[in-house]
């Protein structure tokens, strides 16, 4: 016998466990609570009350689409007016489209859910029309307290109608005096809180906005010229340059940052339909700040007017403006299905951001150093998300060194071949040993640098060298010729190190530079990690992992300080000290000072600053006293440098006597 459960019931056994709606005697119809309904789609579907004109503004369009496909041969000039009226609180919309007869009032704009529009595309596959829900004259209630509606239709121009509702729950139709002409006026009484939208000015911005790229031409009151009147470069063959053209409509189009270059989105494809502009942002961006910024229009309606995750999310100094008729917008049509669509069109977006810099770099050089000094935080990053974009940028994206910006070549050239960057954020003593060498040194702490030098360095095989890390430091400090004898080590670890420091006798560059005290990173993490505080700022998990590793670390040596055996100063200290020269201490004292002040000035501690300046006056007053008054002979030779000027001037005095 079979474990399976038995077939529900039904016939054949085919699985359908309720039985078929239609059959059923129990078939109710669901209730609808009409003013629920009609008040949660007035006032919750849209997010701002500007949507209501964009809607009204939208069935104006839609009815001149229906009154040229219903009357081909009928010559008249299409016009949309939008008019407000601050003292009587109204904002009217005016159209010469087709018009409703009263029966289509009922049927079409007082039936929620439905609308002649959707059928009229099913019918004719015309795909000018943008309706499609047949809510949208709803969204009239979420601003006005009443709305009327008086219409005549192409069909019978004579007879006009006037609706009139108070919240879109009930409504009236009455015959209206006779219009010139087929066409309808929609006028709200604002609701107190939106009077606002009676004002013609700001009218003309909202309306120049949404409308721009709808082909009829829009008013605002009595003005002689649309909002609308725009060439639009991806629509328009216009003579001249193609590049004007962009930048013209990118610097009108755009909110918060003029363009510094505009290039095209053009369907390379069958991915998408999608066709528009878009533009590099001329506001400065650091690390991750994201000022994408992308209007999409559908059918020459503003839809989505903040579309940034259409953009790739490491662009976000890239503005735009795109056109689709494939995207499908939700019913508040303010924002996109997430479909195939949108995905491809996501990825044709992203190609066409890298094909416009590829254009840039080629066509506009000036536009092209100045994206590189405005963005190239952001590219350094981009460069890291997409292959071609690092081909691209490789050479040109600026890299904040300690010189300042340089390319990832010019830090190479400098570096020997090699470029260097800093893991620690202090700058510190990498820093101080290769400023005193001349070469620059990456930030690696800043966003993105060390993975795009370390990309660099992969693809363009040379050697990187990463200060703060053990490879890094062997790169720095070589092992010496021969080995120290270990009672002048005892006796240099004596005279120069502090608790907790390590001597590390070395050869590195430059031979000027006698010694170098570098910080144990892995120590200083562990006294950061082991206290108590750390609690409060680290979560326990992340907290519990760090104290594993570190607990490998004993944190016994908090720093080593390498001593420079090329150093001439170091030669002669030693070479005093095997000599039992008197004044070995002094000067191996002053190395010391030399020592806390240099780790001072790098940013981390390395003893007592102010004992170690009173030190420096100790061993000046302790060599200049050893001068007796006749001459020479008791200096110990060690504290003359090649240079005379440097002597002691009682000696010049001396001379001059
Ligand atoms: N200005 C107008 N002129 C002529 N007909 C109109 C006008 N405004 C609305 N209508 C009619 O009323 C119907 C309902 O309009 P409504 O705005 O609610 O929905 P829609 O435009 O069809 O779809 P959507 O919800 O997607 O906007 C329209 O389909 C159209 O037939």
């Amino acid at each position: 016998m079979s474990d399976a459960l038995p077939p529900a019931s039904g016939a054949g056994g085919s699985g359908a466990e309720f039985p078929a709606a239609e059959n059923s005697a129990n078939l109710r119809t669901t209730e609808v609570d009409l003013g629920g309904l009609v008040g949660v789609l007035a006032t919750h579907l849209y997010s701002t009350p500007l949507v209501a004109l964009r809607e009204l503004v939208q069935n104006a369009h839609d009815s001149h689409t229906r009154r040229r496909l219903e009357d081909p041969e009928g010559a008249y000039r299409p016009l949309i007016r939008v008019s407000g009226d601050g003292a009587a609180r109204t904002v009217s919309i005016e159209d010469n489209g087709a018009g409703l007869t009263e029966p289509e009032i009922h049927a079409y704009l007082a039936t929620v859910g439905t609308g002649y529009t959707r059928m009229l595309r099913d019918l004719t596959g015309n795909q000018e029309l943008i309706g499609a829900f047949g809510l949208g004259f709803l969204s009239a209630f979420s601003v006005a307290e009443e709305v009327t509606v008086t219409t005549a239709s192409h069909r019978e121009p004579a007879a006009a109608h006037t609706y009139r509702s108070r919240g879109g729950e009930q409504y009236s139709v009455e015959p209206a005096p006779a219009r010139p002409g087929p066409g309808t006026v929609v006028r709200l009484r604002l609701k107190a809180e939106h009077a606002h939208l009676a004002d013609e000015e700001a009218l003309r911005e909202v309306l120049a906005r949404y409308c721009v790229l709808l082909p009829i031409p829009v008013y605002v009151g009595s003005d002689e010229e649309p909002v609308n009147d725009v060439l639009v470069p991806w629509r328009q063959d216009v003579p001249g340059s193609p590049h004007l053209h962009r930048m013209r409509f990118a610097t009108a189009f755009a909110r918060s940052f003029e363009p510094l270059t505009a290039f095209p989105v053009a369907p390379a494809d069958e991915r998408t339909d999608a066709v528009g502009l878009l533009w590099v942002q001329d506001g400065g961006t650091y690390g991750s700040s994201d000022n994408r910024d992308l209007a999409v229009y559908l059918r020459g309606m503003l839809l989505a007017d903040d579309a940034r995750d259409l953009l790739p999310s490491w662009a976000g100094f890239i503005g735009g403006v795109v056109e689709s008729s494939r995207l499908t917008p939700t019913a508040s049509r303010e924002d996109l299905q997430r479909d195939e669509h949108y995905r491809a069109l996501q990825r044709a977006l992203a190609d066409a951001v890298v094909d416009g810099l590829y254009e840039t770099a080629r066509l506009h050089p000036a536009a092209w150093r100045r994206i590189l000094a405005r963005h190239g935080q952001d590219l350094l990053g981009a460069a890291l998300c997409d292959d071609r974009l690092f081909t691209l940028l490789a050479d040109d994206v600026p890299v904040p060194t300690s010189q300042g910006e340089l390319t990832a070549g010019a830090l190479r050239a400098a570096g020997s071949g090699a470029v260097h960057v800093a893991l620690g954020s202090g700058g510190g003593f990498e820093e101080m040993l290769y400023r005193a060498m001349q070469v620059p040194i990456a930030r690696g702490d800043r966003y993105a640098v060390l993975p795009f030098l370390r990309r660099y360095a992969q693809l363009r095989d040379c050697r990187i060298v990463e200060l703060g890390s053990e490879s890094g430091n062997r790169e720095l400090f070589r092992a010496p010729d021969l080995p120290l004898p270990a009672e002048q080590h005892a006796w240099l670890a004596a005279a120069l190190t502090e608790d907790g420091e390590q001597l590390v006798p070395a050869r590195f560059d430059p031979p000027g530079l006698p010694l170098v005290l570098v910080p144990d990173r892995e120590a200083e993490l562990k006294a950061r990690i082991e206290d108590d505080r750390a609690d409060a700022r680290i979560p326990s998990a992340a907290l519990q992992l760090a104290r594993a590793f570190t607990a490998r670390t004993d944190g016994a040596v908090k720093a080593r300080l390498y001593l420079n055996l090329a150093s001439p100063a170091v030669r002669d200290l030693l070479a005093a000290y095997r000599a039992g020269h008197t004044g070995a201490a002094t000067a191996a004292a002053l190395l010391r000072s030399l020592k806390v002040i240099m780790a001072a000035a790098s940013g981390s501690a390395g003893g007592d600053l102010g004992a170690a300046l009173s030190g420096v006056s100790t061993a000046v007053a302790a060599l200049t006293a050893a001068v007796p008054a006749d001459g020479l002979s008791a200096v110990p030779d060690t504290v003359f440098t090649a240079d005379p000027h440097h002597q002691n001037p009682r000696l010049h005095e001396d001379e001059e006597r």
